[in-house]
C-alpha cells in the first residue's frame, strides 16, 4: 500500500482469523416523525445479524430498499452505535474502542457512498477532498499528503493533473473514482461500498467494479459490497449475504448462491433479475406482495407473508440460520424442500 512516503508496499496479513466478525448485531430506531414523545414506535432496522469477512474477499450484501443494508455497514464502522451485538475487526472488539484505538480503526475501515456528487464537498478541490481524512488523522506533513493524493488519483485511473479541479468538473464515474481515492488515502484494510455503483450507467458501473477489483488485488483489500442489485453483486463478490427486513436469510459462496439458492426470498430476487430474451422473460417469477413494515415485522419468519412455501410453522416460529453446507447458511424451515427456483405456486408470471 502507499506508505507515508507514498511508496507502494504489500500488506502483511494475519489470515488465521477472519478480518471482520459480526455477531447478533441489532439496531432499532425511534420511528421518524413520531407524533409525540409518547409515540414510542420502534423500527427494527437490523435484527440479530451475523456474518464474517475474510482477508482479501468481497462479501456482497443484497436486499430490497429499507431492509437494513446501510445500517449494517454504518454499525460496523461505528458511524452509529448498535442496540446489541458485537463486531470484531482483526480480533479487536470494535464497539469498545476509544481514543487512539478508535482512531486507528477509523483508518483501517473506510466507506464509499452511493452518490459521489453529494458525498464530495463541491467547494473543495479533489486533492483537498482526498487528503481530508489524512488531515483529520494528523500523521503526515502537507507535502507527503499532497504527494499521496496525486498518486492515488493515478491509481484510480484519473490524472494527477486533475488534482486542482472541483467535483463538478468530473463525470459521475470520475467522481466515484475520487470517492474511492479518498477512501484509499488512510491505507485501509476494509472498505464498505454502500451502493457505490448504483447511481452510475451500466457501462460505467463495470469500469468502477473492475477498478475496485484491481485495487483489491493490489492492496489486499476486503470489501462489504452493499447493493440492491444481485446482478451487480455477482461480478464482484466472493460470497453473498441476502437480507430481508433486518435479517440475513441466506449466505453462501457466490457459485452456490446463484446456482442453488435455498431461501424462497433469494430465489425470488434471482428470478426478478431482468433477462434479455423474451421467451425466458415469460417464465420468470416475481415476489408477490409488499415488504412488511420494519415498524411491525410479522411474527415468525419475516418473509412468511410473501413466501409461496409458508406454512403455519413459518408464521409461528422464526427460523434460525443453519448450515446446509460448509459455506452455505440459510434461515428457512423448509430449505431442503426449496431446491428448485421455479417451484413457486404463489409466484406470478411476468412477461
Ligand atoms: N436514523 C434513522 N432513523 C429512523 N429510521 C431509520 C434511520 N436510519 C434508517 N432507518 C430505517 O431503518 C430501515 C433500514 O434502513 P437502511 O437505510 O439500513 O436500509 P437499506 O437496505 O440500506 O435501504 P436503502 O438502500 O433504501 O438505503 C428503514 O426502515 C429505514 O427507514
Amino acid at each position: 500500500m502507499l506508505a507515508n512516503s507514498g511508496r507502494v508496499e504489500p500488506r502483511e496479513k494475519d489470515v488465521t482469523q477472519p478480518l471482520l466478525t459480526v455477531k447478533n448485531l441489532s439496531k432499532s430506531f425511534a420511528a421518524r416523525g413520531a407524533a409525540s414523545a409518547k409515540d414510542s414506535r420502534t423500527i427494527y432496522a437490523v435484527d440479530d445479524v451475523g456474518f464474517h469477512v475474510e482477508h482479501g474477499e468481497t462479501l456482497g450484501l443484497v436486499g430490497e430498499s429499507g431492509c437494513g443494508k446501510s445500517t449494517t455497514g454504518r454499525l460496523i464502522m461505528r458511524l452509529i452505535e448498535p442496540s446489541e451485538g458485537s463486531v470484531q475487526f482483526e480480533g479487536q472488539d470494535v464497539l469498545s474502542l476509544k481514543g487512539t484505538d478508535l482512531k486507528r480503526l477509523r483508518k483501517a475501515m473506510q466507506i464509499v457512498f452511493q452518490d459521489p456528487f453529494s458525498s464530495l464537498n463541491p467547494r473543495m478541490s479533489v486533492e483537498d477532498i482526498i487528503i481530508e481524512p489524512l488531515v483529520v488523522q494528523g500523521d503526515m506533513n502537507g507535502t507527503d499528503m499532497r504527494r499521496r493524493a496525486r498518486q492515488l488519483l493515478d491509481k484510480v485511473g484519473l490524472s494527477s493533473a486533475h488534482a486542482g479541479r472541483y467535483p463538478h468538473e468530473f463525470s459521475g464515474g470520475q467522481r466515484q473514482r475520487v470517492g474511492i481515492a479518498r477512501a484509499l488515502a488512510p491505507n485501509p484494510k476494509f472498505i464498505v461500498c454502500d451502493e457505490a455503483v448504483s447511481a452510475l450507467d451500466v457501462s460505467v458501473q463495470a469500469q468502477v467494479i473492475n477498478l475496485l477489483q484491481d485495487l483489491q488485488e493490489e492492496f489486499g483489500l476486503s470489501y462489504l459490497f452493499i447493493s440492491h442489485d444481485l446482478s451487480v453483486v455477482r461480478h464482484i463478490s466472493t460470497r453473498v449475504a441476502v437480507m430481508y427486513l433486518g435479517k440475513i436469510v441466506e449466505i453462501a459462496d457466490k457459485k452456490t448462491l446463484y446456482a442453488s439458492p435455498r431461501h424462497p426470498y433469494t430465489q425470488a430476487l434471482l428470478a426478478s433479475i431482468p433477462v434479455p430474451h423474451p421467451s425466458l422473460r415469460r417464465q420468470r417469477a416475481r415476489i408477490g406482495g409488499e415488504v412488511a413494515s420494519a415498524l411491525a415485522p410479522p411474527s415468525g419468519c419475516r418473509f412468511s407473508q410473501r413466501c409461496p412455501m409458508a406454512e403455519d410453522l413459518c408464521r409461528r416460529e422464526a427460523p434460525a440460520m443453519r448450515h446446509l453446507a460448509a459455506s452455505h447458511e440459510v434461515a428457512c424451515h423448509f430449505a431442503e424442500r426449496s431446491g428448485t427456483r421455479a417451484a413457486s405456486p404463489k409466484a406470478r408470471a411476468v412477461g
